[in-house]
Formats: structure tokens, sequence, C-alpha cells
């Protein structure tokens, strides 16, 4: 079965010390969480301090971004090797402030998995409507091409060990969730697209987590949907007291 991934992805929010401070206290409260992996997505420039901070805990560290190329002349790019080297298992792909914000398109992204599950780096691939695509019902079809485009030539092997994040982009940092069953319609219909592209044992094998307000007291029904396998969490994920709540949602 798939074990659940719970992760925070702290935008561009805390300092080195912040960063510090707030895994040397989450570490206790998510201590004894049983059966949920957990992650966080810090600023770059926060990563190697906490990796010590986390070494022995059941803490895993991600990226938010990263480029595709190894080295060279890419200002201000990270590197597949950069990102491992300060203790990454996780990179997100695509999340909709990068697609939206940076101008991050399908094809840029589909090299970055490609360098991420070349160099041993577990993707968390974001896809996800705009209110307007939602409203008008192309929904669906605006998933389904992100998918395609996102995974265009990469193998069932590579897929079933990624991680998909379905983010309605009108439900991030506006406090309005998906509802259970909205999220859990998607998430589903994620999960039959990708065994349409590839097959059931990778559709089955594939996490795919929602993101959008999740929070401490909407946790527990949004993990109750037999296709949720976790949360991207925003907001909820900077204070050590209500992530850990979330990690701990059973
Ligand atoms: O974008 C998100 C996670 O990647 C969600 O953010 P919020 O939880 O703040 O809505």
């Amino acid at each position: 079965m798939r074990t659940p991934l719970m992760a925070g992805n702290w935008k561009m929010n805390k300092t080195v010390d912040e960063a510090v401070a707030m895994v040397n206290e989450l570490k206790g409260l998510v201590a004894d969480a049983k059966d949920v992996d957990v992650a966080i997505c810090a600023p770059a420039v926060d990563l190697y301090a906490m990796n010590e901070v986390v070494a022995d805990t059941n803490i895993d560290l991600g990226a938010q971004n990263m480029y595709y190329k190894e080295s060279g002349a890419y200002t201000a790019e990270l590197s597949p090797a950069m990102v491992k080297s300060v203790g990454c298992k996780y990179v997100i792909i695509g999340h909709s402030e990068r697609r939206e914000i940076f101008g991050e398109t399908d094809e840029l992204l589909n090299l970055k998995l490609k360098a991420a599950f070349a160099n041993g780096i577990v993707p968390i691939l974001c896809i996800g409507e705009t209110l307007t695509e939602r409203e008008s019902g192309a929904l669906y079809d605006k998933v389904k091409f992100q998918l395609a485009a996102a995974l265009s030539g990469i193998e069932a092997s590579d897929v079933k060990d990624m991680v998909l994040a379905y983010e309605p982009i009108w439900a991030i940092g506006t406090g309005k969730t998906a509802t259970p069953e909205q999220a859990e319609e998607m998430i589903k219909f994620i999960r039959e697209t990708v065994a349409d592209m590839y097959d059931t044992d990778t559709a089955e094998a594939i996490r795919i987590q929602y993101g959008g307000s999740v929070k401490p007291n909407n946790v527990k029904e949004i993990m109750a949907q037999p296709n949720i396998d976790g949360a991207l969490v925003g907001g909820a994920s900077l204070e050590a007291e209500s992530f850990s709540k979330i990690v701990n949602f059973k």
C-alpha cells in the first residue's frame, strides 16, 4: 500500500535561523508518527543547516525547484547535484507559482523531471486548474494535458516512484479548500489517467497528494479519501505545531 507523504512547502519564508528553530521544534512533535512520510521543502539557503538538524529523524528534506543542467552559466539556478549535496530527497517541480509568476513551461518541467530521475531525486510534480478552468468545465483537460506534457518520454519505472500533487490554483493560500469529494474526484481521475498512459501497477503505486489550504482542522477528512496519499502544505507548514498536527492526522 502507498505510504502517505505530508510535505511542507515553505515557499519564500524563513531565514536560516528561523528554519533551524522550526525543525528543531518539529522533530520531537513528529517523532512518533507512524505510516506516514514527512518532508519539508525549504528555501535553498536553509537546507544545509537544516540537514544537520534532521539527521537521525524521520524528517526528509526537499528543494522547491531546481534546474535540469549539471552545471554552468545559469546564474541563480541550482543543479541536481547541489540539491542532493544538502540532503534533499525530494524536489518540487512545476508549482503553480513557478508556472505563473516565473513562466515555467511544461516542456521545461519535463526536462527537470528527467534530471531529477537521472540523479535519484524524487520529484513532486504539481498540477491543477485555475478557477476559470474549473468553472468552464476544462479542469480535466487541463490536468490531463499537464500530465502528458510533463511525463513525455518518462518510463513507468520512474513514474511509479514519483509524487504528484494536485493543487487547484484557486485553493492555494486562499483559505478555500477543495471539498474532500472534489479533491478525491480529481485525484481519482489523475490516477486513471496515469493508468491509461502507463499501466495499472504504475497508477496504483504513484503517490498523489492534495494541496491547497490544508489545515489541522480539515486534514482528516481529506485523508479519509481513498485516492489521496498525503498533502502538500503551504501556510500551515510554517509553524511546528500546526504542521505536526497535519502529520499526526490519524
Ligand atoms: O501551494 C501550496 C503548497 O504547495 C498550498 O499552499 P497553502 O497551504 O498555503 O494553501
